[in-house]
């Protein structure tokens, strides 16, 4: 069967081909919107359009809109503010309403907001049927550090937040994108090219959720037809936006520590290899299991990896290019929940099925956030590095599809 993802991604692949992107919108609206028809038409969820609540029977109107249009929650968040421009770039800025419950003038001035808490099921579901909402992003979360702070809220917000997002999918004929992170794995995990399919038994109550996510996703897509999919996505690497409280985050504030003053006190102890990832490589992961055709996918969850490094070898990778950068290190609670989740994580599936290819390697991802926050800091960078992003244009590493990045090689980020 054609899935609307199939022909609107083949239709704007092609249009890229063509350099024609307001004409490559109409022509992947038409042909997601003729798709989207036959695919709601045979799927087993069937909408209900007179609401979850069964008031009544409600009409086609907004069930079959001409494009297909998303609802972003958690949008504020570090992964929210970046995939917001970078949707809108492909889809059109009127058809991503974003949400949250806290927002930004930014946000505000970017495109459509509405507030939105994900506990709140009516709130969301006026917002899905106002809109005529087709797919949900569904990043609001607590994360692992914050977590722990408040395992009652994030036991709370988790898991009746996506259960939210999965009843008005089923009830509305919805896609959902909702990540799922190396947190759901733990200490009796193979630590080491952690495979997709292994032992769960995390530690922390974000793990646990995350679980718990993953499990309900599959459920509603086996039962309800629910079109549920997700990547496990590593620690993210971002310049612009700040991370919510993570154990990965220290991977954000080494680089602005060692650029305003020369030396960063890491909450985790110098060997902690993690699995990481560079905001730019994010995007497009997320961008490609979203447009990925629908019969590629063999799984709803896919483990995504870029590199794996240490705090001490991503200070060396800083060290390279700000010879007087230090480290020290106190380890803190997040330290033990990093010494519960995988080292390196096996990718392959992804990249088998749906092409995943990461750009980053550590150095490049190095190079290009010192690059940006000196921008924004106002911070003067070595002139060779000046140099050679200026002659290059970009710092990426092209990975090819199935090598591991050039950065600290899996086996030894031990
Ligand atoms: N950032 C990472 O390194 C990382 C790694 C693995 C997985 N993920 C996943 O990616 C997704 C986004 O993560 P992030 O890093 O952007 O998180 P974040 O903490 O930066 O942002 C989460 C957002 O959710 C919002 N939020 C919290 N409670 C809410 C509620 N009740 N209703 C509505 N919004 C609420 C917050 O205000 C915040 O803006 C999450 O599912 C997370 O598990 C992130
Ligand atoms: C790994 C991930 O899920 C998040 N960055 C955290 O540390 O909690």
């Amino acid at each position: 069967m054609a899935t609307p993802s199939l022909v609107a991604s083949v239709v704007l692949q092609t249009s890229r081909a063509l350099g024609s992107a307001s004409a490559g919108l109409r022509l992947a609206a038409a042909a997601w919107n003729a798709a989207r028809q036959v695919h709601t038409s045979a799927s087993s969820s069937t909408p209900q359009l007179g609401g979850y609540m069964r008031t009544g029977t409600g009409t086609e109107v907004e069930a079959h809109p001409e494009t297909p249009r998303f609802f972003v929650t958690g949008a504020c968040g570090q992964i929210g503010q970046e995939f917001l421009p970078f949707l809108r770039s492909k889809v059109g800025v009127d058809n991503v309403v974003a949400s949250d419950v806290r927002t930004s003038r930014k946000l505000l001035d970017s495109g459509p907001f509405s507030y939105c808490d994900v506990l709140d099921k009516d709130n969301m579901a006026r917002i899905i049927l106002e809109n005529g909402i087709t797919h949900v992003v569904h990043f609001a979360t607590l994360l692992s550090a914050i977590g722990e702070r408040n395992p009652a809220l994030a036991l709370k917000v988790n898991t009746h937040g996506i259960q939210n997002v999965l009843d008005l999918a089923a009830a509305h004929g919805l896609s959902v994108y909702a990540p799922s992170t190396i947190a759901v794995f733990g200490s009796s995990t193979p630590r080491h090219n952690t495979p997709d399919d292994t032992v769960m038994r995390p530690h922390t109550m974000y793990g646990i959720t995350k679980v718990h996510q993953e499990l309900l996703g599959q459920y509603y897509h086996d039962r309800y037809g629910v079109d549920y999919r997700s990547l496990r996505y590593p620690g993210i690497i971002s310049a612009n936006a700040p991370p919510g409280g993570g154990t990965t985050d220290y991977g954000v504030e080494i680089f602005g520590a060692a650029l305003q003053t020369g030396h960063y006190n890491c909450f985790l102890d110098s060997d902690a290899a993690l699995p990481m990832m560079y905001m730019p490589d994010c995007l497009e992961a997320t961008w490609q299991i979203i447009t990925a055709p629908r019969d590629h996918l063999k799984q709803t969850t896919y483990n995504v990896t870029a590199v794996s490094f240490t705090p001490a070898e991503l200070a060396e990778a800083i060290r390279h290019r700000l010879p007087h950068f230090s480290i020290s290190y106190s380890p803190d609670f997040r330290d033990s929940i990093a010494k519960t989740w995988p080292a390196s994580i096996d990718d392959s599936a992804a990249r088998q099925q749906w092409g995943w290819a990461p750009k980053f390697d550590l150095q490049a991802l190095a190079d290009d956030m010192l690059t940006r926050l000196a921008a924004k800091y106002k911070v003067q960078l070595p002139p060779e590095l000046v140099a050679q992003q200026q002659g290059s244009g970009s710092s990426r590493s092209v990975v090819a599809a199935g090598e591991k990045p050039a950065g600290t090689p899996v086996a030894a980020a031990v």
